[in-house]
């Protein structure tokens, strides 16, 4: 009989879905106990080992994720907005820890957490490697430390099917740097140029995205100036960073006090 924590993935057939899967059952701090997918996918009803053109893993993909909630300690979700809205209502039910990957979210969205955090874990980042929240802090401390004089541009890449942008590293990067700076990145985020745009203005963050093949994440902070540039890069070459980063905030989370949390907390950084 074993009592590793029980974990389900929800959006288990896409991208980063797939990689939880292979993550949980490799480890061996954790135990892959539900998968949920959308009613009406293929997966549903289907042994998810299986699914994936492997081994059975004895869990079958549902549609129902109360049902697999019940099972479980936490739930891990890369999906999309909506649904992890919908996740965080019932994870909160069943007071699970959230561990929300998904990006894209509005403000008004992230504001739709909050009574779902007054009963449950949240750990929520745009990005869970360990590498990009260093160069978070990394960021935060080049941005106080330079002037205005160094405009800040921060350029990413990732593969032709990404639907958001700018990408929530992308915005985890540009709010690092306007703490540095004690700014509102809202109020200096310039995100997407086109046409006559005018001189840059000083003192705002830039954003470009970059998407192209199957680029798993790359993100640059650019500090350039008259005579000189800072060039702060991460490169991930394996979705596998962010799932590894992802189980460990489950696994955090057990012990912790229901709110919000990010990797940055996780991590002791
Ligand atoms: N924080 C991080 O470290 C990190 C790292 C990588 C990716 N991400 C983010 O994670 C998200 C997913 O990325 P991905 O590349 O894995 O995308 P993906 O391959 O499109 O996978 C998304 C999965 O979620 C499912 N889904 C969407 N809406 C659903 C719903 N209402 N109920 C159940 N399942 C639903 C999709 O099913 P269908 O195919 O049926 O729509 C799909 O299986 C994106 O927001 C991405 O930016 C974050
Ligand atoms: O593949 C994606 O989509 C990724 N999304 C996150 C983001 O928006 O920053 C993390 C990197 C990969």
């Amino acid at each position: 009989m074993t009592h590793l924590p029980g974990i389900v993935v929800t959006g288990a057939s896409g991208r980063m879905g797939r990689m939880l899967i292979r993550t949980i059952v490799e480890s061996d701090r954790a135990q892959l106990v539900g998968c949920v997918e959308r009613p009406g996918h293929d997966w549903i009803g289907q042994d998810v080992g299986l699914a994936m053109g492997g081994a059975a893993l004895d869990v079958t993909a549902t549609d129902d994720p109360l049902e697999a909630f019940a099972r479980a300690q936490a739930v891990i979700d890369f999906t999309a907005p909506e649904a992890t809205l919908e996740f965080a209502t019932l994870a909160a039910q069943a007071r699970l820890v959230h561990v929300i990957g998904t990006t894209g979210m509005s403000e008004t969205q992230i504001e739709a957490l909050a009574p779902a955090a007054r009963h449950a874990v949240i750990v929520r980042a745009g990005n869970m490697s360990l590498g990009v929240n260093l160069l978070t802090q990394l960021t935060r401390k080049v941005a106080a430390a330079l002037d205005r004089e160094f405009d800040i541009e921060i350029i990413e890449a990732h593969h032709r099917h990404k639907v958001d942008a700018p990408s929530g590293t992308a915005l985890m990067l540009g709010e690092a740097a306007a703490e540095g700076r004690g700014v509102n990145l809202a109020d200096v985020a310039d995100r997407g140029r086109d046409g006559i745009t005018g001189a840059r203005k000083e003192g705002h963050i830039g954003f470009s995205a970059i998407r192209g093949g199957d680029i798993v994440g790359e993100h640059d902070v650019l500090f350039a100036a008259r005579g000189e540039r800072i060039v702060l890069r991460h490169v991930a070459t394996d979705r596998g960073v962010f799932a590894r980063g992802a189980l460990t905030a489950a696994l955090w989370g057990q012990d912790k006090a229901p709110g919000q949390y990010d990797m940055i907390d996780v991590l002791g950084l």
